[in-house]
């Protein structure tokens, strides 16, 4: 793309030498022939240190904050690189965003995901093709492309908005995690509609945010990027995420100011089936069946009816997206041919596990089973928590390996036991992950409830830093199969 067209979408229209640029890389070790390289100052790193080496590998334009040295290269200075690359990337891919998808971001502490695959159910259902990008990474029809971070570098981000509209898709929905919103890795972008699920203490520290208030000015600027902000009006922090919005407002909640209301929300279950229903009141009127647990699910399935409200799409498809929504590896029910019920979960943390097993307990299970390990070279203090939570909640605990990484596994479950044992839970161990998931199967007893916690989406396992292939959805399917054999 010629360097001038480029610079368009910064207002520049003077001052340089037209050249015809190949790509546009933020990484000097992957800098290609003839590519623009933006310098971003990092966590870790300072992309102005590489601009030389990028220069003689090739590029012929640096765009930075300060002067660098830069041999043959022709430097622009910009006040704020990391906006820079957002606004040149989505030029460079031809502005996708802008003619020809509308963007939906979701944005909170939880629910995140599961409202994006809420609101893509309900969009398809319709009759409309819809991406998703986020923590599972990109959704395009069937196939799932993985992701590096919830919400990816500005120019990953436009690459993929581009993938979608030449695919046919009419709408992207996408996390916008408080980091990528804070890290301009979406800037530029006029989302559609915004949606805000909740807010809590998380992502706090380390390399994350400075403190809660720029957790929440991260997240509030969403609702200065979109036309219509749908916003949980039962949160205590709606009025921080408001701040300052510059869009129309559509409230929903369970309390009775909101524009688009729940109420009368009940359980649904059968074996192999859990579920959650609620009326919708307000500016609509119906009953909504979700298809996967929990009462939170029920809050996440009205932001993703109040979304679909604002860009218009029918009850009927709303009914039918909400009952039929599946989210890998959230509550996710793996069919079985028992008269009890499997799910997988993410849940890697005691705050996740602590949420997953009340939600479940409220199903009345004969027995709450929970399978999980801990992953390897990580914090200790979350394996005690871990342990001491699922021996409080769950009527038996199977414990096993998660990603060991560099770990043994029996170091790691004896930490997890070190937490158990606080409490009076039961528990068994199993340290192979395939043994362990054998076990819960054929130990499952009628009315059970067993969730297989801590892989969620993941289709591998980490140990000794190599990923190996571990799908549990497979993995469930072959031990049932040899099951079934060696019954016959
Ligand atoms: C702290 C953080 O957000 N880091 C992200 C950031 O990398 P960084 O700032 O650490 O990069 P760096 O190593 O300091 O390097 C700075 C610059 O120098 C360049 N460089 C570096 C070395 C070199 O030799 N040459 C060179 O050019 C780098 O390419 C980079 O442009 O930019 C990378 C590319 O966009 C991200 O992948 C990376 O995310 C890391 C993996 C991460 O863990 N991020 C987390 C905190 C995050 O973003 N999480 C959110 C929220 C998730 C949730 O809601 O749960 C997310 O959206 O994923
Ligand atoms: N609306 C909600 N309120 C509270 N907890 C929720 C809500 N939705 C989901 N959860 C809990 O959080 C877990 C993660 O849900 P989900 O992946 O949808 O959220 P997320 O915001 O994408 O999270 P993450 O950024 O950690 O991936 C769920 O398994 C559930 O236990």
């Amino acid at each position: 793309m010629k360097l001038s067209k480029l610079l368009s979408s910064l207002g520049i229209s003077s001052g340089f030498q037209e050249v015809e640029v190949s790509d546009i890389v933020y990484d000097s070790r992957k800098v290609k022939p003839d590519c623009l390289f933006v310098c971003l100052r990092g966590s870790a790193s300072d992309g102005h240190r590489y601009a030389a080496d990028a220069a003689r590998a090739g590029a012929c334009v640096i765009v930075a904050e300060e002067p660098v040295e830069a041999p043959g290269a022709q430097v622009l200075l910009t006040g704020d690189t990391k906006t820079a690359l957002a606004l040149l990337s989505a030029a460079f891919f031809g502005n996708p965003a802008e003619r020809e998808l509308k963007v939906i971001g979701i944005t909170g502490t939880k629910g995140k995901t599961t409202t994006a695959y809420m609101v893509h159910s309900i969009l398809e259902s319709a009759g409309h093709k819809a991406g998703v990008m986020g923590t599972i990474g990109v959704l395009i029809g069937d196939e799932v492309t993985a992701l590096e971070n919830t919400t990816p570098a500005s120019y990953e981000v436009q690459k993929h908005l581009r993938r979608m509209a030449d695919a046919g898709c009419e709408y992207c929905v996408m996390e916008a995690s408080s980091i990528g919103l804070k890290d301009q890795r979406v800037a530029g972008i006029p989302f559609e509609v915004g949606v805000f699920t909740n807010f809590s203490e998380d992502h706090i520290g380390g390399v994350e945010h400075r403190d809660m208030q720029e957790y929440l000015e991260s997240k509030a600027k969403l609702f200065s990027m979109c036309k219509t902000g749908v916003v949980n009006l039962d949160d205590d922090n709606v009025e921080g995420i408001l701040k300052g919005h510059t869009c129309k407002v559509k409230t929903y909640g369970f309390g009775q100011a909101a524009q688009l209301r729940g109420a009368d929300c009940r359980h649904l279950t059968r074996p192999g089936f859990l579920g959650i229903a609620f009326e919708v009141a307000g500016e609509l009127a119906f009953t909504a069946e979700v298809g996967i647990p929990g009462r939170f699910n029920a809050y996440n399935a009205l932001a993703a009816i109040a979304c679909c409200h604002v860009l218009g799409i029918p009850v009927e498809a709303m009914k039918q997206g909400v009952s039929r929504v599946k989210v890998k590896g959230r509550v996710e029910p793996v069919p079985v041919p028992g008269n009890y019920t499997l799910l997988l979960d993410y849940a890697h943390n005691a705050v996740s596990m602590e949420n997953l097993l009340v939600t479940l307990r409220e199903y009345e299970p004969k027995r709450l089973i929970c399978m999980f390990g801990a992953g390897g070279n990580r914090p200790k203090v979350r394996r005690y928590e871990m342990g001491e939570m699922s021996g409080r909640l769950a009527d038996l605990s199977v414990l096993t390996a998660d990603n060991s990484r560099f770990e043994n596994v029996l170091d790691i479950i004896e930490d997890i036991k070190t937490g158990i044992h606080k409490t009076a839970g039961k528990y068994v161990e199993i340290p192979d992950r395939r043994e362990a998931i054998r076990w819960c199967l054929e130990h499952a007893q009628d009315g059970d409830i067993i969730v297989l916690a801590g892989k969620g989406h993941e289709d591998y396992q980490e140990i000794e830093g190599v990923k190996r292939p571990f799908d549990e959805r497979v993995v469930i399917r072959e031990i049932l199969r040899e099951m079934k054999e060696k019954q016959a």
